[in-house]
């Protein structure tokens, strides 16, 4: 056969089979007689599906409704189990299997390509088999990448083999005990469900809070959270030295690997643990993704989902370009580029792109933390005369109704030369699906004497939005 005939063409190619990868395929050829391979090396459906969001949430749920039963009178205290709460994150993951993705790409006219895929010059992808076999692609009209990202792994952590979030979520052998690192969702959201789960957590944070990209009235509630949960939870604390015996680094994934570990702090304590989770933040997957047989660098993928830097016919989605590495947004971005990809011009979702589309953010911890577009320092940093009106969660008789222990607080940012917000903050039980409100008034760039107009249902939690306007007359 001549290298002609061996090279397969597709209209688009997309490599990484994430939630982005999948979406931008699938907007790129929707409704027409276009096609699409994707390129995965692991499980179509990415790390969102098997390693980081489904497991998670699948795991957190279970504990959002035990700790409302366990604080509602007349209820009696709910009793975990172990074993059905890990079978139910076995069940939302599929069992790391991806035969019901592979059908949901067939029926979409989507060819899925098993291998490592990578550039190899103008719409030309290589995928390398894990049998050592190669196939090479080639893109009519476009190719994608969408190949997420990885864990990062600072020293002085990386010889000890310590857990990612990938153990966290396949977690099958609970370790005795163990120090989570970072102040980041990762971390507080995997000591929260460790600690369920049976191990002994310290939570060690190098800054003076958690989640240090949320307002900074958020970190109290979710250290008191995690701290009734029976988290150690250490602030402004950073590891001069970590060693462990016996580390293994071909451990099965959410199994312990290795012998005990031992933390110096800078403070002189040693803490001795079984097993150590980084979660000290992701970096864009583009390890030999080929970018220089095109004359890029990964930097010039940072932010960008088409144009300059980057040649007409190549785009990215998702985690891989830096923007906001979260799945929606992603699927925002593949929604975007996969239509474009289509010619769809006039869609209406291409019509009317605003300047500044806010990222929401929820974080499930208890209480629960939700935030959309800027915080008041971004705002402040941005140049913006800010108004902040905060007020407590419980200020709504429906808040107080979710759980008798209920707590937290809400914030709103206004641009005040324009009227309109440009932040919104939620913290307490079942804030996550308040949110949404916040990102439509933001969104739609609502002025708030109108939004005075919208009127929240008696008694709900919604009812904190009349609380806040309420000091915005
Ligand atoms: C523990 C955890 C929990 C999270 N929870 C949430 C949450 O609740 N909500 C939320 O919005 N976000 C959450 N996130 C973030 C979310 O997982 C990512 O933003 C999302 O997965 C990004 O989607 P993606 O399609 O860009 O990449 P991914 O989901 O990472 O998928 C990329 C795919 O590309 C494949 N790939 C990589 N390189 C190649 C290559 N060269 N060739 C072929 N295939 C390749 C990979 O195997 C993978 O399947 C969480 C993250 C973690 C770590
Ligand atoms: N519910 C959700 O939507 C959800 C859940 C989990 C993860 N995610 C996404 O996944 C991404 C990755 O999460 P993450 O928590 O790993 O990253 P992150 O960037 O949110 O947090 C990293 C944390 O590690 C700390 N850190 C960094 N380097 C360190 C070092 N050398 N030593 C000690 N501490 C260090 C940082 O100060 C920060 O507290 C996030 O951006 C988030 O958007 C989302």
């Amino acid at each position: 056969m001549s290298d002609a005939e061996q090279v397969e063409e597709f209209d688009v190619v997309v490599i990484g089979g994430g939630p982005a990868g999948e979406n931008a395929a699938d907007y790129a050829i929707r409704g027409s007689d276009r096609t699409a391979a994707i390129v995965e090396a692991e499980l179509l459906g990415g790390e969102c599906s098997y390693w980081a969001c489904m497991p998670s949430k699948a795991l957190l749920r279970p504990l959002d409704v035990a700790a409302s039963a366990a604080h509602l009178g007349g209820l009696s205290e709910p009793v975990l189990d172990r074993d059905a709460l890990l079978a139910r994150r076995d069940s939302w993951v599929s069992n790391w299997k991806d035969t019901g993705q592979v059908k949901w790409a067939d029926g979409a006219g989507i060819t899925v390509v098993r291998g490592r895929g990578r550039l190899a010059g103008e719409r030309v992808v290589e995928v390398a088999g894990s049998d050592g076999s190669t196939r090479t692609l080639r893109a009519r009209s476009a190719v994608v990448l969408a190949t997420g990202s990885v864990a990062v792994i600072p020293e002085p952590y990386a010889g000890l083999a310590p857990w990612t979030s990938r153990d966290a979520t396949a977690v099958t052998e609970v370790p005795e005990s163990i120090a989570v690192i970072g102040g980041g969702v990762v971390a507080v959201e995997a000591a929260r469900w460790l600690a369920a789960l049976g191990s002994d957590v310290t939570l060690i944070v190098r800054d003076d809070r958690l989640l240090g990209r949320a307002e900074d009235v958020v970190s109290d509630f979710v250290v008191k959270g995690l701290q009734d949960n029976g988290v150690d939870v250490r602030l402004s604390t950073e590891i001069t030295d970590a060693t462990r015996v016996d580390a293994d680094p071909d451990a099965s994934v959410g199994t312990v690997h290795g012998g005990p570990v031992t933390l110096t702090l800078a403070d002189g304590i040693r803490l001795e643990v079984a097993e150590v989770l980084v979660a000290t933040g992701r970096r864009p997957a583009t390890d030999d993704l080929g970018l220089e047989s095109v004359g890029l660098s990964a930097e010039d993928l940072r932010g960008v989902t088409s144009g300059d830097p980057l040649p007409a016919w190549l785009h990215t989605v998702g985690d891989v370009n830096g923007a906001a590495p979260l799945t929606h947004w992603g699927k925002y971005q593949a929604r975007l580029v996969g239509r474009r990809i289509a010619g769809d011009d006039d869609a209406a979702e291409l019509a009317d792109v605003p300047n500044d589309v806010p990222v929401p953010q929820v974080v499930f911890t208890d209480p629960q933390v939700a935030w959309v577009g800027m915080t008041s320092a971004e705002a402040r940093e941005k140049g913006l005369t800010v108004t902040v009106v905060d007020t407590d969660y419980t200020s709504a008789s429906g808040a107080g109704l979710l759980r008798d222990d209920a707590t937290g607080t809400c914030r709103l940012v206004v641009d005040t030369d324009r009227g309109v917000l440009v932040g919104a903050t939620f913290v307490g039980p079942e804030v996550a699906e308040l949110l949404h409100s916040a990102t439509v008034a933001i969104t739609g760039e609502v002025p708030v004497a109108r939004l005075h107009h919208a009127v929240p249902s008696y008694p709900t939690a919604s009812e904190v939005w009349l609380r806040l306007l309420d000091q915005l007359t």
